[in-house]
């Protein structure tokens, strides 16, 4: 029997980016990367307000390419900070959109991955789904466990692609991905360090506003009596704090650019500020994988290192260099992020598995209560 196939539009805003794919099924037939400038970004107040740029930005990618959009069977974003939820294709409804335009559990340019899925889908009258949002939840209760009662640790990062990679890593090596242990670094916009055991990121750092390596737009772990004087200061409102810590941290903060390429450049042409800034965001993510391999115990198949900075061969390097003694270093530059999302849709539109209904199973997050 000839089985159907579908052609779905899957959409990744990122923070320094939105990439667009569009796939016969597995195969993909477009994927770009379109970057965004940090001055443009900075024009609009709030992540939601760049709503009408992205879209405009697809829809013009999609017809410079070609792509006649009322062929798509299905439109896949990747999923914002929601709920702290479970893993898995969720159909976008209602609920989810609320949350998302909201920004229930903070602001980050994923929020709008959902967003522009339904928003496509339903002009064309086809399924919106979201794939591993960032939300997923999977910490131990040891991991939750700040130190300071009124503020618990949570798991906001990479979680599409750190798995699909980790999957792939472990496929390569024979195995299933629920029997190995894993570090995964995702370095992109933002940077988060996983420890995955036997198939779950039992503790990862917040990479949007809580903690772990500086990146290339965000502050990352900033000492906190310092922090605390700062806002209470007088000088700063909170808007511009936050600014400061997401968005305009980290390279942005001390270079001007949240491009890795840019600072290479920079360094090559003899700037010493930009080398040291730039091994010093090496230093950190070597030091919380560093953290993560405690976290196994030692017990560590692999290190994976991937996003768009693992392109950068003297900043992993400069990684490897550090944590090699703790296990193997496999470098995935890039993301497997559109496939993720392409084969997430396709596991609900083929029938073998049936759309998680957000919130569903929310996650129990704290600890005491
Ligand atoms: N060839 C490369 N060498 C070094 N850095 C790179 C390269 N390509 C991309 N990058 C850097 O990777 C970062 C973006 O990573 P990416 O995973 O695409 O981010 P996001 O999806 O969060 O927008 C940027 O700082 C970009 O300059
Ligand atoms: C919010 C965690 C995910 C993240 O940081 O994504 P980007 O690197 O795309 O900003």
């Amino acid at each position: 029997m000839h089985e159907r196939s579908f052609r779905i539009l899957v959409i990744n805003p990122g923070s320094t980016s939105t990439k667009i794919g569009v796939f016969d099924d597995e195969r993909p037939i477009l994927e770009t990367t379109i970057r965004h400038d940090t001055e443009v970004l900075q024009t609009y107040k709030s992540i939601i307000d760049q709503y009408e740029f992205r879209k405009q930005t697809i829809l013009e990618a999609l017809d410079k390419e070609g792509i006649n959009i009322s062929k798509l069977s299905a439109v896949c974003g990747r999923g914002g900070l929601l709920r702290p939820i479970e893993g898995g294709t969720y159909a976008v409804n209602e609920e989810m959109l609320k949350d998302l335009r909201l920004g229930y559990s903070g602001q980050h340019a994923s929020n709008l991955g959902g967003i522009l899925a339904y928003e496509i889908a339903s002009a064309l009258n086809i399924p919106a789904f979201i794939v591993d949002p960032v939300v997923v939840d999977e910490l131990e209760p040891i991991a939750r466990i700040s130190g300071f009662p009124l503020i618990e640790r949570r798991s906001i990062f990479h979680a599409l692609n750190q798995k699909a990679v980790a999957r792939r890593v472990a496929k390569q090596m024979g195995k299933k991905y629920e029997e190995v242990n894993f570090i995964v670094a995702h370095m992109g916009g933002g940077i988060t360090v996983g420890a995955h055991k036997q198939g779950r990121v039992v503790d990862v750092n917040n990479g949007l506003d809580g903690e772990g390596p500086f990146s290339p737009e965000r502050a990352g772990t900033v000492p906190a009596g310092d922090l605390v004087s700062l806002c209470f200061s007088g000088e700063y409102y909170r808007e511009e704090i936050m600014k400061m810590l997401v968005g305009r941290g980290g390279l942005v903060g001390y270079l001007g650019t949240n491009d890795a390429v840019k600072v290479e450049k920079m360094i090559a042409a003899g700037d010493e500020k930009a080398k040291l800034v730039y091994s010093a965001m090496a230093y950190q993510v070597a030091k919380e994988i560093g953290a993560a391999s405690a976290v196994l115990a030692g017990r560590v198949d692999a290190i994976i290192l991937t996003g768009g900075l693992a392109y950068g061969k003297e900043f992993v390097k400069e990684i490897a260099d550090r944590v090699q003694w703790i296990a193997d270093v496999i470098v995935q530059p890039g993301e497997n992020e559109l496939q993720a999302l392409a084969e997430g849709a396709l596991r609900v539109l083929r029938g073998e598995e049936e759309a998680k209904e957000y919130p569903g199973n929310v996650v129990k997050t704290t600890v005491w209560k």
